[in-house]
């Protein structure tokens, strides 16, 4: 299975339709962290296959940025055939992953040696299921959870409002599974492209949830993402000043000091240099 470096920044991954030469172009000059060539959702049914062989040729041409597809689920007309076409890729983005069965199956059609999985969880029963989901990251080689916010509101029939309050829960869920289990964790997509305002407030949300980043569907979405997911330079003055506290003569053999009128513990000190590792 491919490496998966879990210091890489995701704070913006771009969807775009793997079926739409003009915005994979665009892409390939825009600021997000990684892109997501789709061959689910935003592909209609008679423009599967020529997308199938469009993403596969685009995704070789995105450089050192991570650029995954995402396959239709194993169970359509197209799932089989996306998987095998799609073994030399970055990364393989999973619809509707719900249980450890389906990783393990997905892993079997993509090979043993193919590419890092990354579960999208955006159905009630994946949820249900998520530490079972977690638990099978490992042995299936899958490296990110993905929330898809639109398909889990649409099976809970909730109605989410700009603060997001019915998929609190199953956000924080799916970031407890992520970290148990060592995996990035991306927030859902925002679908109001034209209202900067609620863009903001649930990019600074992912983030206060623990998220690494956001799922986004339009480039005017990257600065926000990118802002609210950091490290801000607030976070990285904090991680500078913990390290060089604990590095201090004066701090040898203690675990906790104080610095600048709090409490730092060494399990802060991870922290900052996990910080500052992202910052690379
Ligand atoms: C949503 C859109 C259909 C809007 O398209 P449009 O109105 O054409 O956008 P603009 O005219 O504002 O575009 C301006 C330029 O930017 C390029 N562009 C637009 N979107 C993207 C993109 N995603 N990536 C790269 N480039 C993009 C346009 O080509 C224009 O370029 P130029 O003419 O050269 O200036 C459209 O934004 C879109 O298709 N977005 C992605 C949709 C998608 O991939 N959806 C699937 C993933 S989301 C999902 O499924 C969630 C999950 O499963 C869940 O359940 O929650
Ligand atoms: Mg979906």
């Amino acid at each position: 299975m491919s490496d998966h470096h879990p210091a890489t920044r995701h704070r913006s991954v771009l969807f775009m339709p793997a079926s739409n030469p003009r915005a994979i172009a665009k892409a390939q000059g825009l600021a997000c962290d990684a892109v997501i060539l789709d061959l689910e959702d935003a592909v209609a049914p008679e423009a599967k296959a020529d997308a199938r062989a469009a993403a596969v040729a685009a995704a070789a041409g995105f450089g050192a940025r991570p650029c995954a597809v995402r396959i239709n689920a194993l169970d359509t007309l197209w799932g089989q055939d996306d998987a095998v076409a799609v073994r030399g890729v970055a990364a393989v983005v999973v619809p509707k992953v719900a249980s450890a069965a389906d990783l393990v199956a997905i892993r079997a059609a993509l090979g043993a040696d193919g590419p890092p999985i990354w579960a999208m969880i955006e159905t009630c029963g994946a949820i249900l299921r998520l530490p079972e989901i977690a638990a099978a990251a490992a042995t299936t080689g899958t490296a990110l959870l993905i929330a898809g916010t639109n398909d889990l509101a649409k099976e809970m029939r909730c109605r989410p409002d700009a603060d997001r309050t019915p998929l609190l829960p199953a956000l924080t869920q799916l970031v407890i599974a992520a970290r148990a289990a060592g995996l990035v964790a991306l927030d859902g997509v925002c679908n109001a492209i034209g209202d900067p305002d609620r863009l903001a407030a649930e990019c600074a949300q992912g983030a206060m949830l623990g998220f690494d980043g956001k799922t986004l569907i339009h480039p005017a979405q990257i600065d926000a993402a990118n802002a609210a997911f950091g490290p801000s330079a607030e976070q990285l003055a904090w991680a500078r000043a913990v390290v060089t506290a604990f590095a201090a003569p004066d701090a040898t053999g203690r675990g906790a000091i104080r610095l600048d009128g709090a409490m730092v513990e060494r399990l802060h000190l991870a922290e900052a240099e996990r910080i500052l590792a992202l910052a690379g």
